[in-house]
Formats: C-alpha cells, structure tokens, sequence
C-alpha cells in the first residue's frame, strides 16, 4: 500500500486549513501559501449563501512533489507552485533508469508523448498518485497497470487539435503543389519550374480516418477550402457541413485523393496502413500521417512513394522518435519523393502548448486538492459539489476495487457520523468512492482513515480536510 503524503494522515491536530496534519514524513508544517488560499476561496465562491466553501487540501500542499517532464508549458509550472507544490522541470524525456530514480518519491508526474509510463516505470513510483499526459494522446501510458495502483491520468482531450488540423490543411497543399520538393531543390541552387502532377485542392476528395476532434475540426476547414470530405470511424457520427461518413475503410482509401489519419494508438489501429490498405489508394494518391507513428508500416509506406504509386506523404509521427532535440533521426522515408517529415510538431504551437499547461494542471490541481476524477482517462469520474467550510468536516476519498460488498462495508465504518453527502462510480476493476462528513473529531478522522485503508478491497485512501 502506498503511503505518501497524497494518501495517509497522521494524527490530527485539527481540521482548519493553517493546522492541516502533518503528513508523515513531513519535516515542516508551514502553512500554505496564502495566494493559493485565496485564489482558492474565490474559485470556489460562496456556498449556499453565508457559509463560504471549504478549500480542502492534501496536507500541506509544500509536500506534493511534482515532476514534469519534456518541457511541460511555463503556465502549468506557475499554477502548480501557485498552489505550494514542489515542482521540478525538465526540458527532455529523461532515460528509464533515470526516470525509475526520479519517480520514486513524487506524487505526481507530467509528461507529454515520449515519456513510457510502463509497468516497470509506475511499479518504482512509491508515491505516485496521479499522472498528467501535457498533450492527447494517452498511450504512452500503461494505463489499466495505473489504475489498478490507484493512479488516476489526466490528458488534455482537445487544446491542439486545431493545431494539428491547421498543419494538416498546410501539407494538403505543400503535397499538391510539390513544395517540400521545390523548396529542397531551390536550397541546392536548382531552378526547377514544373506543373505536371501539380494540382489545385478545390474539388478533391480527402479521406479522414478517425473523425473525432482533430478528424471534425478538419473537415470544417477543408470544406471551406472547396475539398469533399469522406470520413471512416469504428462509431457512427454526425456528419459536419456536407461530409459524408463511408461504410468501410477501404471505400474511404478507394475513393480519396489524400488520405490523413487521426486514430489513436490502439491494438486495432496498429499497422493499419501496409501494402495492402496503401495500393488500395488512387494512383498518384497522397497519406498524411499526424497521428501515432505505429499506424503505419514505414517501409511499405516508402516502397510505395519509391514506386510513384503514393504521390507524396506527410508524416509528423514515427514509431521510433529520438528522444530529444538535436539527438540523430533515422527513417526509411529520408529522401523519398514529395515528402514532408516534420519531427511530431502537430501540436507544438504556443497556444496549444499554453492551453494545454493550463487545462491539465487544473485536473491534476482539482484531484490533488479536492479528489475530484472529472476527465480521468482510467479511472472512474467522481466529484462532489464544495463541502461546507466548517471545522471538523472533512473529505473521503476512497479507490478500491471493484467487487461486491464494498459500500455495505464503508456505510457500517460511517454509520455512526453525518455523511453530508456520498457518491461512487466505477470503471473496470476499479472503483471510487467520496465522501463529505462533518462533525468528526481528530480522533474520529483518524479512526475513519484507519479503518477505510484497512479494508481488503483497499487501493488508496485519502482524506482531505
Ligand atoms: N502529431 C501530433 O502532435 C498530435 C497527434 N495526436 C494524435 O491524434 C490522435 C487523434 O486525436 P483526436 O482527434 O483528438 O482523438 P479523438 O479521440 O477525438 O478521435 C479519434 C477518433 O478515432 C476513432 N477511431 C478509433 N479507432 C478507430 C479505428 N480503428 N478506425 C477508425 N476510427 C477509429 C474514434 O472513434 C474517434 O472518433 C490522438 O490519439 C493522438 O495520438 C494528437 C494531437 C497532436
Ligand atoms: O497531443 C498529442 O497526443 C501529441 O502527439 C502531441 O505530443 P507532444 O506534446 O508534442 O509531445
């Protein structure tokens, strides 16, 4: 069982904010910061009226370690200090062992899309309670693996899929017009002034494989570029403008003239464009891949530009990517015709990148502070409205397993205390349950928490004051 200063209090000396429990291993119990308190109060406003909202917290909030990782945006650094974390920076992925080293005593960890969180990884982290993916995409995160150790994971679902799909409208051209050719040739001096093969997009036909935030997004913009949009998803979905949902992948691949891809990294995705899917495209056809570098099988990829049946491919995403700037890069696809290789900046725009440190640092805040899941990627969605700003009430949170007899068990330990209010949701294996109670004593606090982390069915207990 996990013990950290997320999860286990230690003898309380009262259950007002500036006299929060120390945790543990806690050497100091300085009080927090008193902008984080503030801006606190007034995000959470009032409650019904008079009584103002609790600000509950985890301790004292100088002992929440956090680390972030691969440059993880400055408006995420300063909202996590704002609140009196601990936070450390880095600007790179760092290496497994370094990682494993690192991991071990933080609460929390921030990543974008080349940190592995693998089994390994999560096993080593002996405090962890919650992870922020700073971007989509959430597979590079062993994610059932975290769950099952309590650990929820947040990403940021949409802060740069404009961003993706406005580099994706640009390569629609640059592919059309051979630009990524012309420009190399210009660099080497060679005045090379052709328009075979050079086309307008009006009136051409893109494929969207994956038509959900990114896919959508770029559909609007193509149409408004005069572009027919045909879309393939695994679910039914709402057409936007006059875009047109197909019955099958290859109908999609059959009747495009580019094909962009926008699925996440799956068992099913994996692979899903080789030599089969690629000649199953137009002549002369072209494939945009922004998506996971996994999606596509590179050599066949290049085969078929090699052999002019592809007429061009833009691809921002590889299945190995160096894990730094300036570290070597190497592909089959270097030195194919008409191709544009970018190293997996879909996302990386200033806005997009101060967006995105913004929305997850507020999930990873929200759940530090208030054991608020909203949004997490593995684990069940609970919330609770503001708990009354009372001395003695405090906040369960409680992850366990999902088996029968469990809320029977939790309803006999709070039998004897006033449960304000309660909910419970699960997900898979896991589930989560909170809790507001008020009127309980040091001694209570401490008996509910001993006997709640005592359950077999145990994962995390944590109890916020
Ligand atoms: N290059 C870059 O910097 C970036 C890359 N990405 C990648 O783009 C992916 C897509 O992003 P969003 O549009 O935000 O995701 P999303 O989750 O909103 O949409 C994905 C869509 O793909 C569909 N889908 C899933 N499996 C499928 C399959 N086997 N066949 C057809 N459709 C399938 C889903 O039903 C869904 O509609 C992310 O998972 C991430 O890997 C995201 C942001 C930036
Ligand atoms: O958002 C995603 O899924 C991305 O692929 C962007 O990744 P990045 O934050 O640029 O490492």
């Amino acid at each position: 069982m996990p013990t950290s200063v997320m999860n286990t209090p230690t003898a309380p000396q009262g259950t007002s904010v500036a006299a929060a429990p120390a945790a543990p291993n806690t050497t100091s119990n300085a009080p927090n910061t008193p902008g984080a308190e503030t801006r606190g109060r007034e995000r959470q406003g009032s409650f019904g009226g008079s009584t103002r909202a609790k600000i509950l917290k985890p301790f004292n909030t100088a002992n929440i370690k956090i680390l972030l990782l691969e440059n993880v945006n400055e408006t995420a650094v300063r909202a996590l200090q704002d609140q009196g974390y601990q936070v450390e920076t880095h600007a790179k992925a760092l290496a497994e062992d370094v990682l494993i080293e690192k991991i071990k005593d933080v609460h929390c960890v921030g990543i974008r899309s080349k940190t592995k969180l693998t089994k390994k990884v999560l096993d080593a982290a002996e405090k962890l309670g919650v992870i922020g993916c700073f971007c989509i995409g959430t597979n590079q995160v062993d994610l059932e693996h975290a769950a099952s150790k309590g650990i929820a994971v947040f990403n940021s679902p949409f802060s740069n899929s404009r961003s993706v799909a406005e580099l994706v409208i640009a390569e629609i051209v640059l592919l059309s017009r051979q630009l990524g050719d012309r420009n190399n040739e210009m660099h080497q001096g060679i005045w090379s002034k052709v328009s075979a093969n050079c086309y307008e997009i009006r009136g051409k036909t893109l494929g969207i494989i994956g038509y959900g935030h990114i896919g959508s997004q770029l559909s609007v913009l193509a149409e408004s570029m005069g572009m027919r949009v045909l879309f393939h998803d695994v679910v039914p979905l709402m057409p936007l403008g006059t875009s047109k949902q197909v019955g099958s992948l290859d109908e999609l691949l059959e009747n495009s003239d580019f094909v962009t891809l926008h699925v996440p990294e799956t068992e099913e995705t994996k692979n899903m464009i080789g030599e089969h899917e690629l000649y199953k495209m137009k002549q002369g056809s072209f494939l945009i891949n922004a998506s996971r570098g996994t999606i596509v099988q590179i050599s066949a990829l290049a085969k078929a530009l090699r052999s002019g049946h592809i007429g061009g491919a833009a691809v921002d995403v590889f299945p190995k990517e160096p894990a730094a700037n300036g570290k070597f890069f190497e592909s089959e696809l270097i030195g194919c015709p008409n191709t544009l290789l970018t190293p997996h900046i879909g996302g990386s725009t200033e806005e997009a990148q101060s967006m995105i440190g913004v929305e997850v640092s507020q999930a990873l805040i929200k759940f530090i502070n208030n054991g608020t899941s909203i949004g997490a990627v593995n684990f069940p969605e609970v919330d609770l409205r503001a708990i009354r700003d009372e001395e003695n009430s405090i906040r369960l949170c409680y992850t366990h397993a999902n088996v029968p007899g469990v809320l029977l068990r939790i309803t006999n330990i709070l039998a004897d205390h006033n449960v304000d209010k309660q909910f419970s949701d699960s997900k898979g294996k896991i589930a989560y349950l909170m809790a507001d109670i008020s009127d309980v004593t040091p001694e209570q606090i401490q008996d509910i928490y001993r006997r709640v982390s005592e359950t077999p069915t145990n994962i995390v207990t944590r109890v916020l004051y």
